[in-house]
């Protein structure tokens, strides 16, 4: 497959982003395409929205799998795109579409010319939210095809095409999401007095909530409380009864996670006291930590370098992933692949090079033929 192919696909799937656990569309578009290719060597499952595909090595002696994760997020895309989301208000920002599409670019050259070793390749729905990989890993599917290794790769909008990232141990942070529900009284905006107005109660915990990460959690440690949306009342000269925040925690170390839900609960105490309000929080998806294992780091550089890329040992990342249970239970890792886009991920104007698929699909195969 080439890269002219590459792009094609990856545009296909771009254009119809799900969110996770919806991805019926995009499970179909996989189906279709590995049946078109299918041969003797290569078995194929569903489970929920995602899909399983084994190929069968020449003389296998261990299974590896390759982790893509398939879903999309809720951010209306403004990228300009011939082939933007046809799906309005969803968007592959997170670069899923090149996860799958060069999964299926590395799944095409191995079904041709298998590996020594049996390989699976994961394609896992709901990464984003609320998180596919734990279901996957309990069910009865991956337990049938459970590997010995297990890898994976995101986009890195802030390397260059070519360059690999990644590093030995800890490769993203612990994280929570973070719902909270406020409940006062509604009323009219000149009446102030008479109402216990969320606008100011909801505002007010997010201010103070920055002093968890700034004032509780050690310098040297690190760890993020990010509100990424707020919502709040339905006309401007009425007084909110209600207000949701909506955002994010993140850790390097589980005890930190800890500290800072038992902060963000008493903040929530004091905030019901001094508003009378009552506050609810829902911690929503969890993910562990994805820590790279120590074993895989200096053999897969060499791959990486035999291909005359670049490799950098790079910094963790207060990103999370679910892949980090399949880490948890599966030993293997993750890297970073660079594709040079001026706006980041979860952006709706990411806009990752294409060339970057090569990269990956190369990386990709060689990896399952050689580590
Ligand atoms: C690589 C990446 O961007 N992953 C997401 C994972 C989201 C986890 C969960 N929904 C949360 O927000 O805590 C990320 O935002 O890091």
């Amino acid at each position: 497959m080439n890269l002219e192919q590459l792009q094609s696909i990856r545009r296909d799937l771009h254009q119809i982003p799900e969110l996770g656990f919806q991805e019926k569309k995009t499970q179909q578009y996989l189906l279709e395409y590995l049946h078109r290719i299918k041969n003797e060597k290569m078995e194929i499952q569903t489970w929920k929205t995602g899909v399983l595909v084994k190929i069968t090595g020449r003389n296998a002696e261990e299974t590896i799998a390759y982790r893509a994760d398939i879903d999309a997020l809720p951010i209306t895309e403004e990228t300009n795109y011939s082939f933007e989301s046809q799906h309005k208000g969803n968007m592959h920002a997170c670069g899923h579409d090149f996860h799958m599409t060069i999964a299926l670019g590395a799944l095409t050259r191995l079904a041709e010319n298998p590996p020594h070793n049996n390989v699976v390749f994961i394609f896992q729905p709901a990464e984003e939210n609320p998180g596919g990989a734990l279901p996957m890993l309990q069910s009865e599917e991956l337990k049938a095809w459970w590997p010995d290794r297990i890898f994976a790769l995101h986009i890195a909008p802030e390397y260059p095409v070519g360059t690999i990232a990644s590093r030995s141990g800890l490769l993203f942070a612990n994280t929570s999401e973070l719902f909270m529900d406020f409940k006062g009284k509604g009323g009219h905006a000149a009446y102030p007095h008479t109402a216990k107005d969320m606008v100011v109660a909801a505002s007010s915990f997010n201010v103070q909530a920055q002093h968890i990460v700034a004032r509780t959690v050690d310098p040297l440690d690190s760890a993020v409380l990010t509100v990424g949306k707020m919502t709040a009342g339905f006309v401007q000269n009425g007084i909110a009864e209600n207000a949701r925040l909506e955002g994010t925690m993140r850790a390097f170390k589980a005890e930190t996670m800890s500290g800072m839900k038992q902060n963000v609960e008493g903040l929530a105490k004091a905030i019901e006291l001094a508003y009378e309000c009552t506050v609810s929080i829902d911690y929503g998806s969890n993910y562990y930590q994805v820590f790279n294992h120590e074993q895989f780091m200096e053999p897969f550089q060499q791959i990486v370098e035999k291909r005359g890329f670049k490799y950098v040992d790079c910094p963790p990342a207060m990103t999370g992933e679910d892949f980090g249970y399949m880490l948890r239970d599966i030993p293997g890792f993750m890297f970073w692949l660079g594709v040079d886009s001026p706006y980041g991920l979860h952006h709706s104007q990411l806009q990752p090079k294409e060339e970057a698929l090569e990269v990956g699909v190369q990386v990709v195969e060689a990896t399952i033929r050689e580590l």
